[in-house]
């Protein structure tokens, strides 16, 4: 085949990749809305229908009324019931598809909005969890802790575009910097302008400082395809991240020449920021339960030049600490570190803007059980920090179970009993983080970047970290 028949191929092959992604995503985030649309015009409720069928009706419908597709292209779902569900299949589908077009081009398609029901937090959870496409116990557990109106920010921020940031790897870009001729230019900059002036080199993107970590942390307004066909992530001189993720590294304040552990490292988006700061002096301790994970983690590290001072250990932190304090001194010699992270495995409610999926995969019983699991891992983490050193603890979820909460629990329970919470030093972060009990903590719809939440603990003794 001719060279430019292929390369055509594969632009076509990229396009409807692209088309498959956005309808993928588009009908796992719309999913409850869709279906109370779907039901609303078969008669029927969703969960009657063979689960392919479903997504069949999902498919055309977020197709027809998101996509912008030509109600022919709705031949294709057709062809696809036919073959997917069974041939007798493709009336139904035809029927239920047809009828949405005629509805949607009349402006007539059912509206959640619209539907009736009480005004208890169940009810109203329950139509706002259709409207905006949520599970309805999620919506009432923020009604009850946020109110209506932040609710309904939080939601329609959940289904808008996400906001990608990218972290400057300093080490990396210091490098390339000198490999570059350009290390005297750059002398004194900062890794987010290091990182700034490569991205204006390239075509389609729109970067600025990020106004709460402008040091590290650009935001990608437009271009982010670019940037990654650039290879500057591929060769380690930034990384996709949020910069929420990077308040709980600046809340720790690691300082060359310090030994700190990140408890509960991979894939290690914080650890690596962590190091950058140390400059290249000092030790950090990356342990996580995932082997293959802290092997990502490795490889980043070098690929970054921070694999001298970043050392990995796959094991689960609680069977450390037991065995630390099962120890003939205590559990005196384990409480080495300056500091310690616990960014503790959590819902993740902060980030579902960015992960369609994880609204659907949430129960609350996990929240209980993620909770227990989060107690357990403070005070394991605790016993590592050592007499005036600093505990942060940081999740990527917004529900106060998993954060304030369990703080608040850490600090009467006797592992707690030797740890302060300490507000943050004056200037050390952004404006607007920072709650009344010193804890910072960040909303989607509040701060323009995922919620996440940190507090820092310090351990009474010796000289402070
Ligand atoms: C929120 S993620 C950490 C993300 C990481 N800090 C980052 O910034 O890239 C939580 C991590 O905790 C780890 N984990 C869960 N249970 C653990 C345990 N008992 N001991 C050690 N690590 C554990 C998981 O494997 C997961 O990698």
């Amino acid at each position: 085949m001719p060279l430019f028949a292929i390369l055509n191929q594969f632009q076509i092959l990229k396009r409807d990749l692209r088309f498959a992604k956005e309808l993928v995503s588009g009908v796992t985030r719309w999913r409850r809305r869709l279906d109370y649309v779907i039901s609303e015009l078969a008669g029927r409720t969703t969960e009657s229908l063979e689960p392919e069928m479903r997504q069949v009706l999902r498919l055309g419908l977020y197709e027809l009324t998101q996509m912008g597709a030509p109600s022919h292209a709705l031949n294709e779902h057709v062809e696809l019931a036919k073959a997917w569900v069974r041939p007798a299949a493709a009336g139904f589908a035809n029927g239920v598809l047809r009828e949405a077009a005629r509805r949607a081009e009349a402006g007539k398609l059912p509206d959640p909005a619209a539907m009736a029901g009480g005004s208890s937090v169940r009810d109203r959870a329950r139509r706002l969890g259709v409207v905006h496409s949520h599970p309805t116990w999620l919506v009432a557990r923020w009604l009850r802790a946020l109110g209506e109106e932040s609710t309904l920010s939080l939601l329609v921020c959940n289904n808008a575009r996400p906001s990608y940031s990218l972290r400057a790897n300093g080490a990396a870009l210091a490098a390339a910097d000198e490999e570059d001729g350009a290390a005297d230019e750059q002398g004194a900059a900062t890794p987010a302008a290091r990182l700034l002036r490569r991205l204006r080199a390239l075509e389609g993107v729109e970067a600025t400082p990020s106004p709460l970590l402008p040091s590290d942390f650009v935001r990608v307004a437009s271009g982010l395809q670019s940037v990654l066909r650039s290879g500057l992530v591929a060769r380690g001189l930034c990384a996709v991240q949020d910069e929420s993720t990077g308040l709980a590294v600046q809340l720790l304040d690691p300082r060359p020449g310090e030994r700190l552990l990140d408890a509960c490292a991979a894939p290690g988006n914080k650890t690596l920021l962590a190091a950058g700061r140390m400059l290249g002096q000092g030790r950090v301790v990356a342990l996580d339960v995932s082997a293959g994970r802290l092997q990502a983690l490795r490889n980043a590290a070098e690929a970054q030049g921070l694999g001298a001072i970043v050392t990995t250990r796959a094991a689960d932190l609680r069977q450390e600490a037991a065995a630390a304090r099962a120890a003939a001194d205590g559990g005196a010699a384990a409480a080495s570190f300056d500091r310690v992270l616990l960014d503790a495995p959590c819902s993740g409610t902060g980030v579902l803007a960015k992960r369609a999926d994880l609204r659907w995969r949430r129960t609350a019983d996990q929240i209980t059980q993620l909770s227990t699991l989060q107690d357990d891992l403070l005070n394991a983490a605790s016993a590592f920090v050592k007499p005036g050193g600093l505990l942060v603890y940081s999740t990527c979820s917004i529900e106060v179970d998993e954060c304030s909460d369990r703080v608040r629990a850490f600090l009467g329970r006797p592992e707690g009993g030797e740890f302060d919470l300490e507000a943050p030093p004056p200037g050390l972060m952004p404006e607007g983080v920072v709650g009344p009990d010193g804890c910072v903590a960040t909303l989607p719809h509040q701060h323009g970047v995922d919620g996440a939440f940190a507090a820092r603990l310090r351990r009474r003794g010796a000289a402070g970290a």
